[in-house]
Order: structure tokens, then C-alpha cells, then sequence
């Protein structure tokens, strides 16, 4: 089974979470386009949604579902999203897409986090997948260099035309290699205090209730 079948088995599992009449909270990447899909064949009647990204809401918004806007909305029951690298206690690395601020920022709307990812994604240490954060361009020389004290290598990562990506929120990403990230809550709060950062992709604050997680074997429930 290939890894976008595994998605697909996750983003199908991912149903069974979606209260009819409720208001949802969507992340961002493949995974949770394939959780859309099956969601708009589902046909199961929402409130609406609140997005994580401008690419979420184009396809909710194809899939005839309302995007309502996140200041209108006060609490969610679950946040569903992917991630980059999630662990044994549902510490997760995520914004290898990019959307890391906004995901965070609707996750914290949310009592419960819904991860779904396929086995490859479950690690015994996170810091393998390269570290997103993002933040305010004019800081990224600035925190590489913090970073490199840390012993990890951060470079600002580049859109297709070699210049440094653009986010939704118009500031950069730099990705961290090199890091063994032992202690994902004290990490998170070390670098989220930097001048300059705007969202670390750790989400150890806001880490998964439950992982929905593919393999050639079927979807595996992980409670934390
Ligand atoms: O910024 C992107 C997000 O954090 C994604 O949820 C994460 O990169 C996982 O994406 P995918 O499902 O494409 O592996």
C-alpha cells in the first residue's frame, strides 16, 4: 500500500469524529485533503468550518462547505489535521506546509486534536522531519544563528522561483535540522519567547488527543 492510500484510509477513519450539525476545525496538507474528499462524498451536515490555510478553505469551500471565520467562533469540539512527525505521547512536529500559525491558532480553539497520518510519521524522538517555525522576516538571520547554538542548522526555506517563501500571514519559514527535540514542551517554550518568532512548529501545548494512523495493516487508534 502507498503512502496516499494510507492517507486516503486515515482520511476516511477520520468520519467517524465528525458530529453532524457541528462546527469543525480543518488543518492543512494531503492528508487532510484526502479527510476532505471523503468528508464532501460523506455528505454529513456541518455548521461550517474553520480553517487553518487558504488552500483548506478553497477546498471546503469547492466541497460546498461554509468556512466561517475564526473570530466568529468560540470553541470547537475537535481540531483534525496531519502532521510532520508525531511521537509515543502525541507531541507532534508540524508546517512542513507551511500553515503552522494558523493550524496552532485553531487547534487552540478545539478541546480535542484529531492527528491523522500514516505509520511512516510515528517517531520514537522528533527533530528527523527538519523543525518548521515561522517568523518575521527581518529576524530569520537572527534566529538561525540561535538556533546554531543549539547545535541545529536552520535555513529559510525557498518558494519554487528560489526566493524565500511567502506564508499566508506574509512572513517567512525557517526549517531546523539537526535537532533532537527530547523535551518537545521546553523546546516549544524556549523558541516561541525569541523576538521574531511567530509560530514554532512543535505542538507539544497543543499535542493530539488521538492519532488516527494508516498502515498496510488498517487504521491504528492511538489514545493519549
Ligand atoms: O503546514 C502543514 C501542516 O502542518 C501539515 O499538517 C503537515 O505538514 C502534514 O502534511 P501532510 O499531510 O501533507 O504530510
Amino acid at each position: 500500500m502507498d503512502q496516499d492510500t494510507l492517507k486516503a484510509l486515515v482520511g476516511q477513519a477520520a468520519l467517524a469524529y465528525v458530529q453532524p450539525h457541528s462546527i469543525l476545525g480543518v488543518g492543512t496538507g494531503s492528508t487532510v485533503n484526502k479527510f476532505i474528499e471523503a468528508l464532501a462524498k460523506a455528505a454529513i451536515p456541518l455548521k461550517g468550518a474553520v480553517s487553518s490555510s487558504e488552500a483548506t478553505t478553497k477546498l471546503l469551500q469547492q466541497a460546498g462547505i461554509e468556512v466561517l471565520d475564526s473570530s466568529a467562533v468560540a470553541s470547537l469540539d475537535w481540531y483534525i489535521d496531519g502532521a510532520d512527525e508525531i511521537d509515543h505521547q502525541g507531541f507532534m512536529v508540524k508546517g512542513g506546509g507551511a500553515a503552522l500559525t494558523r493550524e496552532k491558532i485553531v487547534a487552540d480553539l478545539a478541546d480535542k486534536f484529531l492527528c491523522i497520518a500514516d505509520a511512516s510519521k510515528l517517531v520514537e524522538v522528533l527533530g528527523q522531519f527538519p523543525l518548521p517555525v515561522e517568523v518575521v522576516p527581518m529576524s530569520s538571520a537572527h534566529i538561525i544563528r540561535r538556533f546554531a547554538t543549539l547545535g541545529g542548522q536552520a535555513t529559510v526555506r525557498l518558494a519554487k522561483d528560489g526566493q524565500p517563501l511567502v506564508t499566508d500571514n506574509g512572513m517567512h519559514i525557517v526549517d531546523v535540522r539537526g535537532l533532537q527535540i527530547t523535551d518537545p514542551k521546553a523546546m516549544e517554550d524556549l523558541v516561541s519567547v525569541w523576538p521574531g518568532v511567530v509560530t514554532v512548529g512543535i505542538f507539544a501545548h497543543h499535542k493530539a488527543s488521538v492519532c488516527l494512523l494508516g498502515s498496510p495493516e488498517g487504521v491504528k487508534t492511538l489514545t493519549f
